[in-house]
């Protein structure tokens, strides 16, 4: 499918893929560098929208290196951008570390992955059919 972008930040396109299989990372556009305290949140504007078609979504996700590195990830993740939106897409990350961190102009800070979700009409019942688990869950099976 072809995937409609205006970008308004000062990253050039040529800093995003022209194709994509999997995700792709999108970057801060910044003024100036933001930090971010332990538990901190905040969001992060990119200067891009898009236009999906329907029946698409986009879904942010964190990116691992961030995550594993620095503690930043994704508080909503993974945050949904619905196919009529035409705003700016913005990105909540927290800092989940003990330290401080400094997000800069142009990092990349998570991915969009493009998917594909059903049309579904809801049908309001008075019962759901039996099955084996029932109702149990959250853990009801144990730990091993
Ligand atoms: O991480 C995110 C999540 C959402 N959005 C934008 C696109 C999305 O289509 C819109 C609404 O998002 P969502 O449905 O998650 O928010 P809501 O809290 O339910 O607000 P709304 O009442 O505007 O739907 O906000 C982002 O830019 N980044």
């Amino acid at each position: 499918m072809k995937l409609k972008i205006i970008n308004t930040s000062k990253n050039p396109m040529p800093a995003y893929a022209t194709t994509l299989s999997a995700g792709l990372d999108l970057r801060a556009n910044l003024e100036e560098p933001i930090t971010l305290k332990s538990l901190e949140r905040t969001l992060i504007p990119t200067g891009l929208r898009i236009e999906l078609p329907e029946g698409y979504e986009a879904q942010l996700r964190p990116r691992s290196g961030l995550a594993l590195k620095q503690g930043i990830t994704l508080l909503n993740s993974p945050g949904t951008i619905d196919a009529d939106y035409r705003g700016e897409i913005g990105v909540i990350v927290v800092n989940l570390s003990n330290e401080t961190v400094t997000i800069e102009h142009g990092e990349r800070i998570c991915q969009m992955v493009i998917a594909k979700h059903e049309q579904v009409t809801i049908e309001e019942v008075d019962e759901l059919s039996d099955t084996e688990r029932g109702a149990g869950g959250f853990g009801h099976t144990g730990k091993k």
